[in-house]
């Protein structure tokens, strides 16, 4: 459908990126679809015995779901196949095309933007515009309502919307069963300099399904927007201290800012989309505090069984040259396991290794969750339908031609939306070992700010 000469490079503008991957539109504005580029990643400063040893659990955990660990993007989307679908429901989901990027189109995209690009990619449907956009050409899918503003998207980023409750959690770390990890991360973020403004964005209330909550939720969000709220006008992306001015500015002839957050309110609600991201985030049942201790046992036992290996017995916490010394030892982090804690880690300990690899993939599922964005695409229509809702209901659904598209009545007037989740990248086991760091970092700040235990 596309060509990767690289003098095709130039037709791709960069519209989003994240950590991991970089998102391109083609600027033809003809074509609906982004180009998402795995960003290369830099060498590791991990012991390669340890990576080794990584590598090995990390095949036997997923054995069975992913079987192909090979380039071509084949685990990827077994992972969304057959583990994410399943838990978040098809309706959202719209998996992208693997492309492998011929090297010279990559290193073209990737000088032009000052990226570090692979060739690893997939096109994905724009989620940020319905299709066509209301000023091109009527297509076959094109017969949509009749526009009075331009379409907008809201990227959010919502992060994990439920407290902790794992006994495997340190007793001196309770704050975490109290106060949600987002607060608690925002803390380390401003002493790191990461974040300028602390955020009072709560998730708990942007899952909470009542509206009012939610409102509110989303209201902490465009006063403060950090990476969880992003706005796109007309596919446009719209920049982060601009969010709110531009909404205002669109949105104003219809009721502005109060309707855009009724709005999203009531389009989360209605799809029942944050209940399903809940609840796969909720498969997160021993908190990172339990899972890397079960990380450890497991490459302490594949250690022992491979005769002649010289894995280490430990994961990356020990061996890597990351773990930071600096930190006060007396911390309860540093601290050996609590007696509480042994006790409730016998049973994990204990399970056979199928329900081991099970509890680690369902914690590497839930972090998945936690991470990902939601993109919810609106317009109004300029028509009054009337106040009878389900005559609207009705009337619209007969007029709206794009599958992908679902309406809201309100007042008598049309909004028609879409919903999508993005950044459903299946996390590396790895990764546990960068959790458990960060949440001791987090429970240090927390635990040594007599401001941040203030705060929170
Ligand atoms: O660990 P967290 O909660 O800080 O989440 C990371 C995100 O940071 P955030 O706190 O949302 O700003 C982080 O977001 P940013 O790149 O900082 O916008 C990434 O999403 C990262 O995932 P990956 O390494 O790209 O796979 C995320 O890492 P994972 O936890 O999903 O592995
Ligand atoms: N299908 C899509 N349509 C439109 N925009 C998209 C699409 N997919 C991603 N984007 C935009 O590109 C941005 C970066 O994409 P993505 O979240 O996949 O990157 P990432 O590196 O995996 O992010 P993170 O750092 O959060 O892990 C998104 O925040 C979103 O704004």
């Amino acid at each position: 459908m596309y060509d990767f000469e690289p003098e095709e490079a130039s037709c791709w503008r960069l519209k989003g990126q994240g950590n991991a991957n970089a998102v391109f539109a083609y600027a033809s504005g003809k074509e609906h679809h982004v180009l998402r580029v795995r960003k290369e990643k830099l060498p590791e400063n991990t012991h390669p015995e340890t990576s080794e040893a990584l590598a090995g659990l990390e095949k036997k955990v997923w054995e069975g779901v992913i079987t192909d660990w090979g380039s071509g993007g084949a685990a990827q989307d077994q992972y969304e196949n057959k583990v994410l679908r399943p838990l978040l429901g098809a309706e959202c989901f719209h998996r992208g095309e693997y492309v492998r990027l011929p090297v010279d189109f990559a290193a073209t995209l990737a000088r032009t933007y000052g990226l570090q690009l692979s060739q690893d990619a997939w096109i994905a449907p724009d989620h940020t515009v319905f299709c066509p956009q209301p000023s091109q050409e009527p297509g076959p899918r094109s017969r949509t309502l009749s526009c009075a503003m331009p379409t907008i998207c809201l990227e959010l980023k919502p992060k994990c919307g439920f407290l902790p409750t794992s006994p495997c959690i340190h007793p001196g770390h309770s704050i975490k069963r109290r106060v949600p990890r987002f607060q608690l991360h925002q803390q380390l973020k401003l002493a790191q300099g990461k974040a300028e403004n602390r955020s009072s964005y709560n998730p708990l209330d942007l899952f909470s399904g009542d509206s009012l909550k939610m409102h509110e939720a989303l209201n902490d969000l465009l006063t403060c927007p950090q990476n969880n709220l992003r706005l796109f006008v007309d596919g446009e992306p719209i920049a982060q201290h601009r969010l709110e001015q531009k909404l205002v500015e669109v949105s104003s002839p219809h009721g502005g800012l109060d309707w855009v957050l009724s709005t999203i309110t009531a389009i989360l609600l209605q799809t029942g989309v944050l209940i399903k991201v809940l609840g796969v985030q909720k498969l997160d049942t021993y908190d990172v505090e339990g899972i890397k201790v079960l990380v450890d046992s497991l490459l302490a036992e594949a250690s022992k069984a491979s005769a002649g290996s010289s894995a280490q017995p430990s994961g990356p916490g020990k061996a890597d040259s990351c773990t930071d010394t600096t930190k006060p030892p007396q911390s309860t982090s540093e601290a050996p396991l609590h007696e509480a804690q042994r006790e409730a880690l016998k049973p994990l300990l204990q399970l056979d290794s199928a329900a081991a690899f099970q509890a680690v993939r369902d914690y590497l599922t839930a972090v998945t969750a936690k991470d990902l964005s939601i993109m919810i695409t609106f317009r109004r229509s300029s028509r009054h339908t009337g106040s009878d809702d389900s005559a609207v209901r009705h009337t619209a659904q007969m007029e709206v031609r794009d599958p992908e598209a679902h309406v809201l009545t309100d007042g008598g007037h049309e909004t028609e939306y879409m919903v999508a989740l993005v950044d459903l990248d299946i996390k590396p086991l790895k990764k546990i070992y960068e959790h458990w760091k960060l949440d001791r970092d987090i429970m240090w700040m927390v635990a040594d700010d007599p401001v941040a235990s203030e705060v929170l």
